[in-house]
């Protein structure tokens, strides 16, 4: 088969064996889980660069501080921790399953910034959930004592959400760039990226904010002129009319027909929604370029074809 270089946005549950068990032990578990999906891509001779999301974690650490109530931390240094703590457990994971299968590759994780705009509309409407699960009254509670906002979060209970910016640039590309060029496997924009400003003069300032890792991943799958970007989530394929009784999988999906099945209201917002336009803004316009979305169980099965859904630009 030929050798690509992909893209490889990794959703909750490769990380998560459920949304009750936010333990350290219980991702490690699931990051040697993922790790057998990523080697069979990395065995397969594929250049791998992989963005994780970060929404559990970030709330788990932002919480943390503040029920410490004694020391403060910014809601970006928690985003750049939430990197580290994820990025290690993969590179731990995925290390060991190259070394299982005499893989001898570099893997490192890249804390990276992500350029946004100020004035992102996002800023204004807080979409992105991050950390626990509550029932209504607690969330009710939440929003009076701490001021925070709280939205239902696809039928399984109320989270706490936050702006969600779009990504304009990233900043460490260059050095990505260069390591997956090399060869290693890079893990990069984790949680989306720490999302940052330009206060110009050369000064960056991080901001309260988490970026969608599908956003982030096709564009990071544009600068490093990927050709696929694989969005890998609880899925098996992209279906329309999806849980109901006339739901039915999508093998193919032109940007023209993604557009009007999205118009048409098929893609949950919050869910499957930001996939299919990350998928779109990723291929739009460049005919040599494919997205998937598929289960990370079914990731060596979709780049053969076999499975999935695939968005093609025509
Ligand atoms: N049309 C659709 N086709 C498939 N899945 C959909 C659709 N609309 C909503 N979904 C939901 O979107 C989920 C994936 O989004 P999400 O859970 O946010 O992803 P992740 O955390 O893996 O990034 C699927 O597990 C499914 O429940
Ligand atoms: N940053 C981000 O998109 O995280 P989730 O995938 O956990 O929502």
């Amino acid at each position: 088969m030929e050798k690509k270089r992909i893209i490889l946005a990794l959703g909750g549950n490769a990380l998560q064996r459920d949304t009750k068990d936010s333990s350290a032990k219980s991702q490690l578990e699931m990051a040697k889980l993922t790790a057998k999906s990523v080697v069979d891509l990395i065995s397969a001779g594929h250049e791998i660069a992989i963005v994780h999301g970060n929404g559990p974690q970030v709330g788990q650490i932002v919480s943390a501080y503040e029920e410490a109530k004694d020391r403060e931390m910014p809601f970006p240094e928690c985003g750049a921790m939430s990197q580290g703590y994820i990025g290690y457990h993969l590179q731990q994971a995925i290390r060991g399953e190259m070394r299982n299968r005499g893989i001898d590759k570099g893997i490192a994780s890249i804390v990276t910034q992500v350029l946004v705009d100020k004035d992102d509309p996002g800023f204004l409407n807080p979409t992105k959930p991050i950390g626990s699960f509550f029932t209504e009254k607690e969330a009710k509670k939440l929003e009076e004592v701490n001021g925070y906002t709280m939205k239902e979060d696809a039928g399984r209970g109320f989270r706490r959400v936050v702006p969600s910016p779009e990504p304009i640039d990233i900043v460490e590309s260059s050095t990505i760039k260069s390591l997956v060029e090399a060869g290693n496997i890079v893990i990069a924009a984790g949680g989306g990226g720490v999302p940052v400003i330009d206060k110009g003069n050369n000064s960056l300032e991080g901001i309260a904010a988490v970026i969608d890792k599908d956003f982030a991943a096709a564009k990071l799958g544009e600068i490093l002129e990927a050709d696929m970007l694989i969005i890998l989530t609880a899925v098996e394929k992209v279906y329309i009319n999806y849980n109901k009784p006339e739901q039915r999988g999508l093998d193919n999906l032109t940007v023209a027909e993604a557009e009007k099945l999205m118009k048409e209201g098929h893609f949950a917002a919050g869910s499957m929604l930001p996939k299919i336009k990350a998928a779109i803004k990723f291929v739009k316009n460049n005919p040599n370029r494919k997205a998937l979305i598929t289960s990370l169980e079914n990731a060596s099965k979709g780049i053969e074809g076999k499975t999935g859904t695939l968005i093609i630009n025509q």
